[in-house]
């Protein structure tokens, strides 16, 4: 027998969907919002909620809090079909049209008992994440659409031997990435990895090409190079964007030819590897400034890949700080920490300019019970931070009233996705008037019709 929990603002919906669920003979109980996030132990009952969506991601960062996964088990009631595409991202099981009479209340509970049983009513510890990271991109780690589409391509590549650039802040994952490609290339070499922007120029040639004895002084024994190392596997360029121009001319060379000569020697060796190379800046504006050449970019870019910042996948914020925690909470041989919807809130709306690795260097701090926010507070002052959200409104604003109040619009000037537009307004408490925004999505895609059409399964 299924099993439903209902936590339901609107009384009249309570009613018809108490009323069907007796007649589909499920099993209804109804607990109001502060309850369910005050409760440690949820079942495995689907949850039907009615509350806006910052209530609703409030639940779902409780229920990840508990090891649940959301995805299988809230599911949530929207006034209109289009409002399924305004917070799309967030993780939850469905969108149901809220049922306006009896009789589609009961095809709701059909629809849904004919859909739970393929989601499969998990409990929490089946839904536990991950004890390690096996695999840094798999999809408990990888919830919003920016970091979805990165994964996609990263994916495509996996098994071609091409050479690759990664681009994006920094502690956004690109060594991450970078291994995980290699991991998955099948490549039967090493992965080996050379941090340019710590590698002096008069050591160059010595590191990557390698050398022979009595080259120089001091060069007393061979020394194979990192380009000779990775034969056969992947050559990673970490901070390429960092490496002076001189070398930049000679790595170009053995790139061209796979392959380079010893320092001293006189035979020059052959190389059979990977190249990925990695940035936080932008090619084109170091080409432009003629701090990189053209002619090595063009070498590299056979496939380009940028990893989205940690504020631009808010949706993987909470994925990886519980995996964090529980990382850390191993490694210290310590509790792990319960997060309250404070907490949740905080780091939401934290900047994480050093990305997943402030992220995790964060809940290593909270699992051994340090000052968390302290060190932010010394170093940028609440001033910065004010000052910041009042640009962050004022720019909003002014582009919404350009835009005639058309949150579409204002979303594509602001080159956001709606939703992030909408999440930025609430938190921002700027009201939301506009419904052209919802209806100009909804245009095109789904008329009003039948209730039970919009069960959007998402993720499923
Ligand atoms: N998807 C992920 N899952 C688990 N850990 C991750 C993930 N992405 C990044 N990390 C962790 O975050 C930290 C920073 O990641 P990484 O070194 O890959 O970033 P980066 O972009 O290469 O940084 P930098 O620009 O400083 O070289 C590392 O400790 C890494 O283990």
């Amino acid at each position: 027998m299924m099993n439903l929990t209902l936590c339901l603002h609107s009384e009249e919906l309570k009613s018809r969907i108490v009323a069907a669920a007796v007649m589909m003979q499920a099993n209804v109980r109804e607990l109001d919002l502060d309850y369910l996030l005050k409760s440690r132990n949820l079942g495995c009952a689907q949850i039907l909620i009615d509350h806006d969506v910052q209530q609703i991601r409030r639940l779902i960062m409780h229920l990840q809090a508990l090891g649940v996964d959301p995805r299988r088990q809230v599911i949530r009631f929207i006034d209109k079909p289009w409002h399924a595409y305004v917070y799309h991202d967030i993780p939850i099981f469905a969108s149901i049209v809220n049922p306006p009479d009896p009789i589609a209340a009961v095809e709701v509970i059909r629809k849904l008992q004919s859909a739970v049983p393929f989601a499969k009513q998990l409990t929490a510890s089946d839904t536990d994440m991950p004890q390690s990271v096996s695999d840094p991109l798999d999809e408990p780690f990888v919830q919003s659409s920016a970091m979805r589409r990165t994964v996609e391509q990263l994916k495509k590549l996996a098994g071609l031997s091409v050479d690759t650039i990664l681009m994006g802040e920094t502690g956004v994952g690109k060594d991450t990435c970078a291994l995980w490609l290699h991991e998955k290339s099948g490549l039967k070499g090493a992965f080996v990895h050379v941090n340019c922007a710590a590698l002096p120029e008069q050591l160059f040639e010595s590191e990557l090409f390698g050398v022979t004895a009595g080259a120089f002084t001091g060069a007393q024994k061979d020394r194979a190079g990192k380009l000779e190392l990775a034969h056969q596997g992947t050559l990673y360029l970490d901070e390429i964007d960092s490496m002076p121009l001189a070398c930049q001319a000679k790595l170009l060379n053995a790139l061209q030819y796979r392959g380079a000569t010893r320092l001293g020697a006189v035979k020059p060796y052959t190389s059979d590897f990977r190249v990925i190379a990695s940035t936080k800046v932008d090619f084109e504006s170091l080409i432009r400034q003629g701090r990189f050449r053209e002619d090595l970019y063009f070498r590299l870019n056979i496939s380009k890949i940028h990893i989205p910042a940690l504020r631009e996948r808010l949706d993987d914020l909470i994925p990886l700080y519980l995996h964090f925690l529980k990382l850390a909470a191993e490694a210290f041989k310590l509790p792990e920490p319960c997060l309250v919807p404070t907490d949740w809130d905080r780091l939401l709306a934290h900047p994480w300019r050093g990305n997943v690795r402030e992220l995790k260097a964060h809940a290593q701090r909270f699992v051994l019970g340090l000052d968390l926010w302290g060190a932010e507070k010394d170093s940028e002052g609440e001033g910065l931070k004010d000052r910041l959200t009042q640009f962050e409104r004022m720019i909003i604003e002014q582009t919404l009233r350009q835009c005639d109040g058309c949150t579409k619009k204002t979303s594509a000037v602001l080159k956001i996705p709606l939703h992030s537009l909408y999440y930025r307004l609430r938190r921002l408490g700027i009201p939301i008037e506009d419904s052209q925004g919802l209806a100009s999505e909804a245009s095109g895609s789904q008329g009003e019709g039948n209730s039970l059409t919009y069960l959007d399964t998402q993720g499923y």
